[in-house]
């Protein structure tokens, strides 16, 4: 299980400098209740933490971060990166979350809140339906100090799931949904279907 990182402040030349952590994994693989997990434990410290998922992103709820088995947290809903950065304020701790949705400048407010001093927890899919890394992802993975990869359960097998399987015939990248458009499944049961 993670548990926050101790960043040493003890050298006088040394600036105080934040981090970016980024959870990644398939649909259903439990990021937003690790996203949740972590943002929780922060308030519990009396971090000031704020939460900001893109304003497309309205499957459960136009404000609150909603995982699969509902477990929920307050949230800003944005239309661009740039807004994290005039909104995130005087914060210790930013969450992201469904980050892949957001375009590359992500990476550049992300590098600048990290460089400000402020703990930064992204949450999001490493690859789309057809097994393609998916928008900035990849770009924040490298850039991170902490990457933590979580699993589903293949609905097809039991096995390990690290795809997300599009069970309705649509060919855009972005298509919001649930279980009535995706399936988490393992690399076999993947490729028998593509
Ligand atoms: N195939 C599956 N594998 C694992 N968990 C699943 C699956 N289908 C539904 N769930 C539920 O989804 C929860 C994870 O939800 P969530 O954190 O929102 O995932 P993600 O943000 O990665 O899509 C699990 O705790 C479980 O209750
Ligand atoms: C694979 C894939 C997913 N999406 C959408 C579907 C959901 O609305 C979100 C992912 O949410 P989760 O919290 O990770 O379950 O992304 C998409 O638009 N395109 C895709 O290829
Ligand atoms: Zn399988």
């Amino acid at each position: 299980m993670f548990l926050e990182p101790t960043h040493s402040r003890s050298a006088q030349h040394k600036p105080s400098l934040g981090w970016i952590e980024v959870i990644c994994g398939s649909m259903f693989s439990g990021k937003t209740e690790e996203l949740i997990r972590r943002l929780k434990r922060a308030k519990i410290a009396q971090l000031r933490v704020e939460i900001f998922k893109p304003a497309s992103d309205t499957r459960y709820h136009d404000e609150d971060i909603v995982s699969h088995n509902q477990n929920s947290i307050r949230s800003t809903p944005v239309l661009s990166a740039s807004e994290i950065l005039l909104l995130a304020g005087d914060c210790d701790v930013v969450g992201l979350d469904e980050v892949q949705f957001f375009d590359e400048s992500i990476v550049e407010v992300a590098n600048s809140l990290a460089n400000q001093g402020k703990r930064v927890v992204i949450a999001g899919l490493d690859m789309d339906f057809k097994g393609i890394p998916f928008g900035p992802m990849p770009h924040l993975m490298a850039i991170a100090e902490y990457v933590t990869k979580v699993h589903a359960v293949c609905v097809q097998c039991g096995d390990v799931a690290n795809y997300s399987y599009r069970i309705v015939d649509k060919e855009e990248t972005v298509l919001l949904g649930e279980t009535e458009s995706y399936q988490a499944r393992c690399r076999a049961c993947f490729q028998a279907s593509i």
